[in-house]
């Protein structure tokens, strides 16, 4: 196999992945069809914020191994692999996932290679799509090309994005052709020779391993917020449950971490889509589940809004402080942000919305232009009638009340990621809420699901 590698989408994922590829020794082509997002990964500005990937873009841009072009021609005559990162999104209005992208992409790139190569899918898709391109793929085996097809998922977390690719925990590789399987290890060599497994199979089952994960994951979130429900209304320590359920080995206290809830671009749709596509086949009732831990997370933002409005009396005129608005600390992505929809919706309900993050300010204000959005926690604060801490950034996990309460016109706060200390907030006179936390002078069952 060359050495000259494409990744088709230039997104979270393909960005992280072209430079990652470049890290590793090959020579990368980075093709979008978005002209600004190629000529600013060009310039080597990242169009997001990740941890460590600007260095990355930045040395392997000087080092000549990495260029980024809009030409799906160049991008066929000049690769041996070429990756496919397109996005997968939630079809408008439906839970299916939207494959245009990716239909788009494979054949924009069957029709532009014009040498024997590979395709692999690194794109989240419904299982059966491998299946269903590779049989498009076959159609221009009457040219003399040869491209063969595997599928092998990512599971790269935002945030951590550039070490779980060079260092994954698995590599899933889902492909009929021993060819496939040859390439793909020698781009992963370096991976392999530190004992990564390497798992090798079929198509659906690597398809269905990536969806699997997260439903997985989506699952262990919704079923400790479910218990949040439980101990809001019964009292009990939602975390100390957590770590204590954690310790058995076979259960882990990862993902247990109740709060607003999982959003993101992948975790909800794809639970979503899992769910349609399961259907289609016929199992309407297998994935049903799914509903309710879609459900059961989306509870949890009505909680928040819940509390804010208990604890003002109503959101008219009252000045809310959002602590966080990204999906997850340590990115700039708000899509289906918990923190945002939150508030947005205290916006909608009549409250004044001062709003700080980090780094998502920025992305939030695309898509929410009238809340007030500041550049730090301490003008965020000014005057807030209940402060809301909804992404865990660590500048807000390491919040105190001294270092605020001049700050605010009441000293009320909604810890909605559990990171707070109840104690230390109430013994310096603050109302505190938090996420399956019991609210003493309110009764409790009453409070669940309402808005
Ligand atoms: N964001 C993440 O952390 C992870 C994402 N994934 C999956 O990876 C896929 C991509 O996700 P993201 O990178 O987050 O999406 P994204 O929306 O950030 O990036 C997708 C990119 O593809 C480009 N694109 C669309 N059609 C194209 C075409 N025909 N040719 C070339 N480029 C095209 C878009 O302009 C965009 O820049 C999805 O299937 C997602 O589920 C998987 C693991 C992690
Ligand atoms: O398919 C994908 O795109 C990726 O989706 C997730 O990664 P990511 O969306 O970056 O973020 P996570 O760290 O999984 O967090 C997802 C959401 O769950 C929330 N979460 C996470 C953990 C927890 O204990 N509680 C909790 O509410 C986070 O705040 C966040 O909103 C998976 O963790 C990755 O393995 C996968 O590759």
């Amino acid at each position: 196999m060359g050495k000259r590698l494409t990744v088709i989408g230039t997104g979270y994922l393909g960005a992280t992945h072209a430079a990652a590829m470049a890290e590793l020794g090959f020579e990368v082509l980075g093709v979008d069809v978005d002209p600004k997002k190629i000529d600013s990964l060009s310039r080597g500005e990242l169009p997001f914020h990740e941890p460590g990937l600007p260095e990355l873009l930045l040395k392997h841009i000087d080092s000549g191994r990495l260029r980024f072009t809009t030409s799906i021609e160049e991008a066929g005559a000049f690769g041996d692999v070429h990756f496919i990162a397109v996005g997968t999104p939630q079809r408008a209005g439906e839970d299916a996932a939207d494959m245009t992208y990716v239909d788009a992409a494979v054949s924009s790139l069957v029709n532009a290679i014009t040498r024997d190569a590979l395709i692999v899918g690194k794109s989240t898709v419904p299982v059966g799509t491998a299946r269903r391109l590779k049989s498009l793929i076959d159609e221009f085996k009457a040219r003399g090309i040869e491209i063969d097809l595997a599928w092998n998922p990512e599971f790269l977390r935002e945030g951590f994005a550039v070490q779980d690719t060079l260092r994954p925990d698995r590599l899933v590789v889902g492909t009929d052709s021993p060819k496939a399987h040859a390439a793909l290890r020698e781009v992963y060599a370096d991976a392999i020779s530190r004992e990564t497994p390497y798992i090798a199979t079929d198509f659906e089952t690597a398809e269905l391993v990536k969806v699997a994960a997260n439903a997985f994951l989506a699952t262990k979130i919704s079923f400790i917020n479910a218990f949040a429900e439980v101990t809001e209304t019964v009292g009990g320590d939602i975390r100390t449950l957590a770590d204590a359920i954690g310790l058995d080995n076979r259960i882990g206290r990862r993902f247990l971490n109740a709060g607003v809830g999982f959003g993101g671009g992948c975790l909800p749709k794809d639970i979503r889509a899992l769910q349609a596509r399961v259907s289609e086949l016929g199992l309407d009732r297998t994935m049903r589940f799914l509903s309710e831990i879609d459900e059961i997370n989306l509870r949890r933002r009505d909680r928040v809004v819940y509390l804010a409005e208990e604890l003002l009396g109503g959101l008219e005129g009252k000045r809310v402080a959002v602590l966080g608005t990204a999906f997850k600390p340590n990115s700039d992505d708000v899509r289906d942000s918990p923190a945002l929809d939150v508030a947005a919706r205290l916006f909608s309900g009549g409250a004044e919305v001062s709003v700080y993050d980090p780094k998502a300010n920025a992305n939030s204000a695309q898509r929410f232009p009238r809340l007030n959005y500041c550049s730090t926690l301490a003008e965020a604060v000014s005057g807030a009638d209940v402060v809301l801490v909804l992404t865990e950034w660590q500048e807000f996990r390491d919040l105190h009340p001294q270092g605020i309460q001049s700050l605010v016109n009441n000293k009320q706060i909604v810890d909605g990621r559990n990171v707070l200390g109840k104690d230390e907030w109430e013994s310096a006179g603050w109302t505190f809420r938090a996420l399956g936390l019991r609210s003493s002078d309110v009764p409790g069952t009453s409070l669940l699901g309402v808005t």
